[in-house]
C-alpha cells in the first residue's frame, strides 16, 4: 500500500515537473502559430490590395482606350450629323434622343449642368466637418464637436463587427480595414486638417463622444499644510486639440493633470471643473478618460500584444464585437510602431524585455486602445529618442483628429495646438493657442532672442534662470496673466498688481515681498497637522477606491467576473 502511494506521488510529481517544463514550450509554439496565422492574414490582405490596384489600373487604361475610340466615332458621326442638321440651323441644343449616343461631347447648358449636379449625390458637409472648419478659422470658438455623451448615434456609427469567428477571419478583417485607412491617408496627404476629417467622416469612421473640460479658479491645497499646489487656474481644454502643459520642475504640472483626471489625493479642491459646460464630477466619465502616469502601467509578464488586448477587452464597451476590438488593437500597434515587438515580453526587473522607449509607447497604447475621449499623459515622451517621440506625437495627433481631447506634460516644444504655462506655486502664466504665446509675452515686454526656442525661453524665465528684460520679474508673470484676462487676483498677491501698475506708470521696481508668509509652528503642532493630513489622505484613497459615482460615460464595460475570465484566458484571441 505504502509502495503504491509513494509510486503515485512520484508519478504525480514527475507529471507536474513535465507540465511545468513544457508549459513554456507550449506557449512558444502557440505564439509561433498565432504569428504565422497573422502573417498569412496580412499577406492575403496585401495581395488583395495589390490585385485591386492592378485591376483599377487596368480599368483606367481600358477606359482611356474606350474614350479614344468613343471620341473617334463621335467625331465621324457628328460630322455627318452636323452636315445634315446645318440647314435647320439649330441654335440651341436639341433634346438628345437614343440616336444621339455617339454625338461628340458638347458643353452642357446651365440647366443640364444643374440637373447633372442634382443627380450627383449632394455631399453636404457633416457636422464634424463644419465644426472643424470653424475651429480652423477660430480656434477659440465655443462650438465644440456636436456629438455629445449619451448621443444615440454613437452606436449606429460603430463599424459592424460582421459575423467573424475564426482567428484568421478576424485578422483579415482588421488588416483589411487598416490597409483601407492607409490608402485613404495616402489620398488625403495634401488635404487640410478639416479636409482629412471631412473625408474620414464621409467614410465609415466611428465618432467618439466628446469631452470639453473647462476649469474656473481651480485651486488645490494640501490638506493639513495649507500649502497651495495649484492656484487660480482658469481655462478650457477643447476636443480635437492637443494641449501641452509646460513649466519649471515642481510647478504643479502633474498635480494639474491629476486634478483633471479626478486623481488628486490628499488635497482640498476649490473652484470648479465643468464637463461639456455642466457642473458634473469628472468621476462620472472615468470610463472614457485615459490617464498615462509617469510610472509604468504595463504588466511585465505579458507580451506587448497581450497587454494591449487585455486593456482593450476590459475597458472597451462590452457590446463591441471582438473583431472591432482586435482592429483597434492592431491600429494602435501599427500607429505606435510596435509591430516588431508585438510578441515580445514587456519584461520586469528580473527578466529583460523590450527597450525603455518601446515600454513607454506600450504604456500610451494601453490607454489608446480603450478609445478615450479625454486622454491625459504625464511626460509621455520623456526618455524617448527624437524619432520615437515624433512617432508617438504623430499617433496622438491622429487620435486628436478623431475628436479626442489630449492634454499632456511635455518638455519638447512641438506638435501641439494649445499651451498651458505653469509658474511655481501652480499659477498660470499663459494658457491659449501656441501661435499666440509669443505675441502675448512680447506684449508684456518679453522678447525671445534669436535662435532660442520660445517655450524653452519662457520656461527659463519662469524658473528664474533667465532674467526678463525691462521691468518684468518672473514672480509677476501669473498676476500679469490674471490682469490680462480680468481674473480676480488673490489678496496675498495684490502687491504684485501694485508693482505692475507702478512699473507701468513710474518705471520703478519695488523689491518683491514674499508671496506667502511662513508660519512657524511648534513640534507638537506640526506633528498633529502631519497626522491629520495622513489620515485624510487615507480616507481620500478609500473613498476613491470603494465609493461608486454615477456613470455618465454611456459605456458599459465588462464586469469584474468577465475581466477576471479575460485575465485567466490571456492567450485567447
Ligand atoms: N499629495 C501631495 N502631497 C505632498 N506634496 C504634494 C502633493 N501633490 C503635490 N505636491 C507638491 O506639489 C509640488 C508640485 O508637484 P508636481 O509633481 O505637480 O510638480 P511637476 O511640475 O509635475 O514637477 P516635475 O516636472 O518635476 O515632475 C511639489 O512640490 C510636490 O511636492
Amino acid at each position: 500500500m505504502h509502495a503504491y502511494g509513494a509510486l503515485l506521488i512520484v508519478a504525480l510529481s514527475t507529471l507536474l515537473i513535465f507540465i511545468y517544463n513544457c508549459s513554456d514550450q507550449v506557449l512558444v509554439t502557440r505564439e509561433r502559430r498565432k504569428a504565422k496565422s497573422r502573417e498569412a492574414a496580412a499577406r492575403q490582405v496585401r495581395e488583395t490590395v495589390q490585385a485591386r490596384e492592378r485591376w483599377k489600373i487596368a480599368k483606367d487604361i481600358a477606359k482611356k482606350g474606350k474614350g479614344g475610340l468613343h471620341d473617334q466615332l463621335s467625331r465621324t458621326f457628328s460630322r455627318k450629323k452636323s452636315a445634315k442638321s446645318d440647314p435647320l440651323k439649330v441654335g440651341t441644343q436639341a433634346k438628345r434622343g437614343a440616336g444621339d449616343t455617339f454625338l461628340a461631347p458638347m458643353p452642357a447648358s446651365s440647366n443640364e449642368q444643374q440637373s447633372a449636379a442634382s443627380n450627383i449625390p449632394n455631399k453636404e458637409p457633416t457636422n464634424l466637418t463644419k465644426m472643424l472648419n470653424s475651429l480652423e478659422n477660430d480656434p477659440h470658438s465655443n462650438e465644440g464637436f456636436n456629438l455629445q455623451i449619451g448621443d444615440k448615434n454613437i452606436k449606429k456609427q460603430m463599424p459592424k463587427g460582421k459575423n467573424l469567428h475564426t482567428q484568421s477571419q478576424i485578422l483579415r478583417y482588421a488588416y483589411g480595414q487598416i490597409e483601407k485607412e492607409k490608402a485613404q491617408q495616402e489620398k488625403n496627404k495634401n488635404l487640410t486638417f478639416s479636409g482629412v476629417i471631412s473625408m474620414a467622416t464621409e467614410g465609415e469612421v466611428r465618432t467618439r463622444p466628446v469631452i470639453e473640460v473647462a476649469f474656473k479658479d481651480l485651486t488645490l491645497t494640501l490638506k493639513g499644510k495649507r500649502k497651495h499646489v495649484l492656484r487660480c487656474v482658469y481655462g478650457k481644454l477643447m476636443p480635437g486639440r492637443v494641449s501641452a502643459v509646460m513649466g519649471p520642475s515642481g510647478a504643479g504640472k502633474t498635480t494639474f493633470l491629476s486634478a483633471l483626471a479626478g486623481k488628486a489625493r490628499g488635497c482640498t479642491m476649490t473652484g470648479s471643473i465643468l464637463i461639456n459646460g455642466k457642473n458634473e464630477s469628472i468621476h462620472c466619465y472615468q470610463k472614457i478618460i485615459g490617464f498615462v502616469p509617469q510610472d509604468d502601467i504595463v504588466h511585465g509578464n505579458l507580451t506587448v500584444e497581450e497587454n494591449l488586448r487585455f486593456s482593450a477587452r476590459c475597458r472597451l464597451s462590452a457590446d463591441m464585437p471582438k473583431p472591432d476590438k482586435v482592429l483597434i488593437v492592431e491600429r494602435v500597434i501599427e500607429s505606435l510602431g510596435l509591430q516588431a515587438v508585438r510578441d515580445s515580453l514587456v519584461g520586469t526587473v528580473e527578466k529583460r524585455g523590450i527597450s525603455g522607449g518601446q515600454r513607454k509607447r506600450v504604456n500610451v497604447g494601453m490607454e489608446m486602445v480603450m478609445e478615450p475621449s479625454l486622454l491625459i499623459l504625464d511626460e509621455p515622451t520623456t526618455g524617448l529618442d527624437s524619432a520615437s517621440s515624433t512617432l508617438l506625437l504623430k499617433a496622438l495627433r491622429r487620435e486628436a483628429l478623431e475628436g479626442v481631447n489630449i492634454c499632456m506634460v511635455l518638455h519638447q516644444p512641438r506638435m501641439f495646438d494649445d499651451i498651458v504655462f505653469l509658474a511655481k506655486g501652480g499659477l498660470t502664466a499663459y494658457h491659449g493657442p501656441v501661435k499666440k504665446v509669443e505675441e502675448y509675452f512680447a506684449g508684456i515686454g518679453i522678447n525671445v532672442p534669436d535662435r532660442v526656442n520660445p517655450p524653452d525661453h519662457f520656461i527659463d524665465i519662469l524658473e528664474g534662470l533667465v532674467k526678463p528684460n525691462g521691468n518684468v520679474t518672473h514672480q509677476q508673470l501669473p498676476v500679469r496673466w490674471m490682469l490680462h484676462n480680468s481674473y480676480p487676483v488673490p489678496p496675498d498677491m495684490l502687491h504684485f498688481a501694485d508693482q505692475i501698475a507702478a512699473a507701468s506708470s513710474t518705471n520703478t521696481n519695488d523689491p518683491p515681498k514674499p508671496a506667502e508668509e511662513v508660519v512657524d509652528q511648534s513640534f507638537a503642532g506640526e506633528f498633529w497637522e502631519d497626522m491629520k493630513s495622513n489620515v485624510q489622505m487615507r480616507r481620500d484613497h478609500i473613498e476613491a477606491t470603494f465609493l461608486k459615482t454615477k456613470d455618465l460615460s454611456n459605456r458599459r464595460t465588462p464586469g469584474v467576473a468577465r475581466q477576471y475570465r479575460y485575465y485567466l484566458g490571456r492567450y485567447d484571441l
